[in-house]
């Protein structure tokens, strides 16, 4: 059918003709609407029935394909007569299809989508009044029209099942204006929490919007926790066929009994590092997915290095990755690694072998690159030769290179045999010398969550193109197949990822190490002083959609002060210090004051600290020829120090003869009670320790530093000069017991955390973030 035509066609739906373009491009639901249409015959399609194909078109999986005619043909007789019955019956038919061949029981599919039921509006009146009493009325009265109907509308219709939606809506709308009256001005207001003032506009993560898998958006969630219990919804453990694009074979129904009776029917994940390099804040996410999603769902996540790739692989990586997961939160059920099962997969392999779904092949790796490789010469050849071929090349006696072990998989057209097994005379990090064929990513995988039993195989959307051939594999070997799902993966815009490149920032020493405060690796974040905690709840923000989301730092960061601002107790810290002696120091001796650790809530603890005669303020808090506007001190401007109960004025001003610099402020003192209440206070410190203190600022100058439109050069040519600079800075002595990675708020500085270079005499401390979004960036 012409394109045209077809759009006519769709428009007669109901659809507008720019949905009619889109739903085009779409060919699975062009495909399922053609046919949709021709089951329609002629019947009249444009009261409503139209849209409701098209929604049927849209949900229509795979599985239940073979049932579009039964669909269209309730649809048309208005039987089906709504979405919500559209759903039940899909769903209904999914359920069927988990035994192949199965007839439908017609009368059990109209039961579970209410077929012929009929809510009256006076049925759904009493029950909205009903449920308003029992439920709400408190939380109406005081939240108003801030209240969310959105619950009680869902539990009326959790009592009212086929009650239509709108009706509803209008009744519960109906229903609180009797009990509240018109909204008043403060109903128009957005809400604030009582103590909480609003807060700037956070930054917000930029989303290529792709076809998507797992569909969640965070949706508000702030914490994983929220994320994974409300707004993720993967299939139940046992119900892979439910999932889009399981493949269901004779024997699924048995395996996912027996499967069941293994774990319980509890949610099993995996988080498969490649022990290659260290984790960074992408893997924050996969980590907080499947650690996440399992916690949530009183569930079991394996930490599972994928160790097959031995030539990369180094024992600190293992270490290091381990670490990062514990240091996110989380605690592996267990450790495994997929070299675990190495016997077992190289077992498999001759079985498939002996089934004729395998054979050794000799295509070199060149002639399997580029658009459309040539299918293998070998695919057909004896079992028996690839038996013996396969046993060569496991005793070494094929040359690298020479020959692999690949999969007949009947494949999407376009696609070639995947590889399962090359040779690598190579040792590997566990098995040593045990083996030089190595399995493939491929083969890998799906065995081993089929071994762990996993029943969400949560991963990144590249993997997406992979997902038949995992299918494919575990049915191809009669085992439990579990189901992949695909989220979008994460990205930072003026930042690099990926450990192949970070692994080139070092050796070509741009930065120290993996853990360099200006990288985003997880150890480089937790060196900075991001806690934990802020980067779990940045990862719930970005929810769990199928779009690869680019982020900007500042958004990472935001939720980074979040954390702090409650956690990160004060110190006075000036880091370009001026010497100011106050002349009527009103105390005979230095005296000590007691501070809070957090103003505004001083029973969380206090310290104390030392005021002097001498005292050190931020040189950019004194200011020779102040410009309109400026608040603080100046020759005839006078400043309060914080915490300290005094104001102080300039006197005299003491210059370096030679370079005409000022070098100190000769001050006088008045107590704050009686002085003019001052504009401004400002920290300052007396008789200080040093600190070094090292700031950072962007790596990259560029967004995409990868990009060759942004960068041409390439991302080396792309590295910011002020990325990091290093300042002696004085502080208060009560930061003398720092311990590495305590963190602090420098008052009206910033975020600070000690480094781990600190020793008994030298303290370092890394600026985290600014106070402010643009604090520290020049
Ligand atoms: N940027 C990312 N966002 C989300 N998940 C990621 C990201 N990078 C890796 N992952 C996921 O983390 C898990 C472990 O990844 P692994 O270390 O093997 O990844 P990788 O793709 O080799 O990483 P990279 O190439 O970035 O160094 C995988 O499930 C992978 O899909
Ligand atoms: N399926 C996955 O999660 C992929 C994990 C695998 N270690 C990788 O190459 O990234």
């Amino acid at each position: 059918m012409a394109g045209d035509d077809l759009i006519a066609k769709f428009q007669a739906l109901g659809m507008s003709e720019q949905k009619a373009k889109e739903t085009l491009k779409n060919a699975n639901v062009t495909k399922n609407l053609q046919l949709a249409l021709a089951a329609a015959g002629g019947a009249t399609l444009s009261d409503g029935t139209g849209m409701l194909i098209y929604h049927m078109a849209t949900k229509l999986k795979p599985q239940t394909a073979d049932h579009l005619p039964l669909l269209v043909r309730y649809i048309v007789e208005h039987k089906l007569d709504n979405t919500q019955r559209v759903d039940a019956a899909l769903e209904f038919l999914l359920k069927c299809g988990q035994s192949l061949n199965a007839n439908v029981d017609v009368q059990a599919l109209e039961k579970e989508c209410g077929v012929g039921v009929v809510v009256t509006p006076e049925q759904i009146e009493r029950t909205v009044q009903a449920k308003i009493k029992a439920s709400y009325k408190e939380a109406l009265l005081e939240q108003r029209y801030h209240f969310n109907s959105f619950k009680i509308l869902q539990d009326v219709r959790g009592e009212l099942k086929w009650a239509d939606a709108k009706s509803v809506k209008a009744a519960i709308d109906v229903e609180i204006f009797d009990l509240l009256g018109p909204k008043t001005e403060a109903d128009l207001k957005p809400p604030t929490k009582a103590s909480e003032k609003p807060k700037a506009a956070k930054p917000k993560a930029e989303v290529t919007p792709a076809a998507q898998t797992a569909e969640a958006a965070s949706d508000g969630a702030t914490t994983i926790s929220e994320l994974m219990k409300t707004k993720v919804h993967f299939h139940a453990p046992g119900e892979n066929f439910k999932a889009d694009g399981y493949v269901v074979t004779e024997h699924t129904e048995r395996l996912l009994k027996e499967h069941l009776a293994r774990t319980g029917g509890k949610v099993h994940t995996r988080f498969p590092p490649e022990p290659n390099g260290i984790l960074h804040i992408g893997h924050a996410k996969a980590i907080n997915i499947n650690f996440g999603y399992a916690a949530a769902h009183d569930g079991v996540c394996y930490l599972r290095y994928d160790d097959t790739n031995p030539e990369k692989e180094e024992e600190k990586f293992f270490l290091a990755i381990k670490e990062m997961v514990e240091w996110l939160g989380y605690k592996p059920f267990k450790i495994t690694y997929s070299s675990d099962n190495f016997q077992q997969l190289y077992e498999w392999a001759v079985v498939l072998i002996n089934k004729g779904l395998a054979y050794v092949c000799h295509q070199k790796a060149e002639e399997l690159k580029g658009f459309n490789p040539k299918p293998s010469p070998w695919r057909e050849r004896p079992i028996e030769e690839s038996l013996r071929l396969f046993e060569d090349m496991k005793r070494g006696k094929i040359d690298e290179g020479a020959a692999t072990l690949r999969m007949k998989v009947t494949l999407e057209e376009g696609k070639m045999d995947p590889v399962a097994y090359r040779i690598k005379f190579i040792s590997h990090h566990r098995t040593g010398s045990d083996w030089c064929i190595y399995p493939t990513y491929d083969y890998t995988h799906c065995l081993c969550d089929s071994l762990e039993d996993i029943t969400h195989s949560l991963c990144t959307k590249e993997f997406q193109s992979r997902r038949s051939s995992y299918y494919w594999l575990c049915n191809a070997l009669g085992i439990y197949c579990p189901v992949q799902w695909e989220y979008g993966r994460l990205n930072m815009n003026y930042a690099l990822v990926s450990k192949r490149k970070i692994a080139k920032l070092i050796t070509e020493q741009i930065v120290h190490d993996w853990d360099d405060p200006r990288l985003f690796t997880l150890t480089a974040l937790r060196r900075r002083g991001f806690p934990a905690e802020a980067i779990n709840n940045f990862c719930a923000q970005m929810g769990v959609t199928g779009a690869q989301i680019a982020v900007d730092p500042a958004m990472l960061e935001a939720a980074v002060r979040d954390v702090l601002n409650v956690t990160a107790p004060r110190r006075l810290v000036v880091l370009e210090p001026l010497k100011a002696t106050i002349k009527n120091f009103p105390h005979a001796a230095p005296v000590q004051l007691e501070v809070p650790d957090f103003p505004q809530n001083p029973q969380q603890g206090s310290h104390k600290i030392t005021l002097d005669k001498v005292i050190y303020i931020e040189q950019g808090d004194f200011k020779l020829e102040p410009e309109k506007g400026y608040r603080r001190l100046a020759p005839k401007q006078s400043v309060g120090l914080r915490h300290a109960g005094l104001v102080i004025s300039v006197d005299e001003i003491v210059k370096d003869p030679a370079t005409g610099e000022v070098v100190e402020l000769i001050c006088t003192s008045q107590s704050a009670e009686q002085a003019e209440k001052p504009k401004a206070f400002v920290q300052w410190v007396s008789q200080p320790i040093q600190l070094e203190v090292r700031l950072y600022e962007q790596l990259f100058k560029h967004k995409n530093p990868e990009d060759p439109n942004e960068v041409p050069g390439g991302f080396l040519s792309d590295i910011s000069e002020q990325s990091i600079s290093v300042v002696v800075a004085f502080a208060d002595r009560a930061l003398n017991q720092a311990k590495v990675y305590d963190k602090f708020q420098f008052e009206r500085i910033g975020f600070f955390s000690v480094d781990p270079d600190t020793s008994a005499n030298h303290l370092v401390f890394n600026r985290t973030v600014g106070l402010k979004e643009d604090a520290g960036k020049k």
